[in-house]
């Protein structure tokens, strides 16, 4: 790949706490428009990697480019319950009438309309978790973080998020990081996949499996096997 084009562009990154090595020399590109799921034990960095591209943290070394216009969402929406939802969406833009109309349409993409001045704590979780994701699009993201996004939702509301968020990936194109421990999801999801493991890339994988991606497939339960495998879980070989 040519690295000129790439969107992200980790090279030999590094970070420690205190004398806790948590990313070392990690290596990654992403392209624009590419989704990306990235897999790893818990404590193995995911988060500290996200938040690097998010440049959240400081004492990250080595190499990182990452663009300007990038939005974050985390497990907990994180919406301020003092404000409107329309005003979570817009918080940190201007306040202008162009921006407000801009919010109102992210927030009728993740169908929340409705919902536009109401309190955040009158929404349900999946609610909340909608918001965020307007409050990241309303920025037309070039690269989208999502750290576990949608680990706090129950089984239904998370499936019906993740034809949500396919939808708007598909209408909006950015490239997309997005942290799990959820190998279904992963799979269900990303373009490819990637293990981090002591502080490493250990597996990069082009997820090969055709859409619309059904979890009984072949392709689906054998890169399952591999990307569990992969991250030391036991798993029974089908004879
Ligand atoms: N602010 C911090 N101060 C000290 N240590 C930290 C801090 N943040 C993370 N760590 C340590 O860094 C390591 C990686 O944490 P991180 O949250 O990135 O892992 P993760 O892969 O996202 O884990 P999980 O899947 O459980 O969320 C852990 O050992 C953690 O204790």
């Amino acid at each position: 790949m040519a690295t000129e084009n790439a969107v992200v562009l980790a090279r030999g990154v590094r970070k420690k706490f205190g004398d806790n090595v948590v990313l070392d020399g990690l290596d990654l590109e992403i392209r624009s428009g590419e989704f990306v799921a990235l897999l790893g034990r818990s404590g193995s960095g995911k988060s500290t990697f996200l938040r690097a591209l998010g440049a959240l943290d400081s004492d990250v070394e080595g190499y990182l480019r990452v663009p300007e216009r990038r939005a974050i969402v985390f497990q907990d929406p994180r919406l301020l319950p003092w404000q409107r939802v329309v005003t979570n969406v817009t918080i940190g833009l201007p306040a202008t009438k162009a921006v407000r109309q801009q919010a109102l349409s992210a927030l009728s993409e993740v169908n929340l309309a409705p919902k536009a001045k109401v309190w955040p704590r009158t929404l349900s979780g999946g609610e909340a978790q909608r918001v965020a994701l307007a409050r990241a699009l309303v920025r037309e993201p070039e690269l989208l973080l999502l750290d576990e996004p949608f680990g706090a939702l129950d089984a239904l509301t998370r499936i019906k998020m993740h034809g949500l968020l396919l939808d708007l990936y598909r209408r909006h194109r950015p490239a997309v990081l997005l942290v799990t421990h959820d190998v279904d999801e992963a799979i269900a999801l990303a373009d490819r996949v990637i293990v981090l493991t002591d502080g490493a890339i250990s597996l990069d994988v082009d997820v090969a499996v055709p859409k619309p991606r059904t979890r009984d497939s072949h392709e689906f339960a054998s890169l399952r096997r591999r990307l569990l495998e992969e991250l030391g879980v036991a798993t029974e070989v089908a004879l």
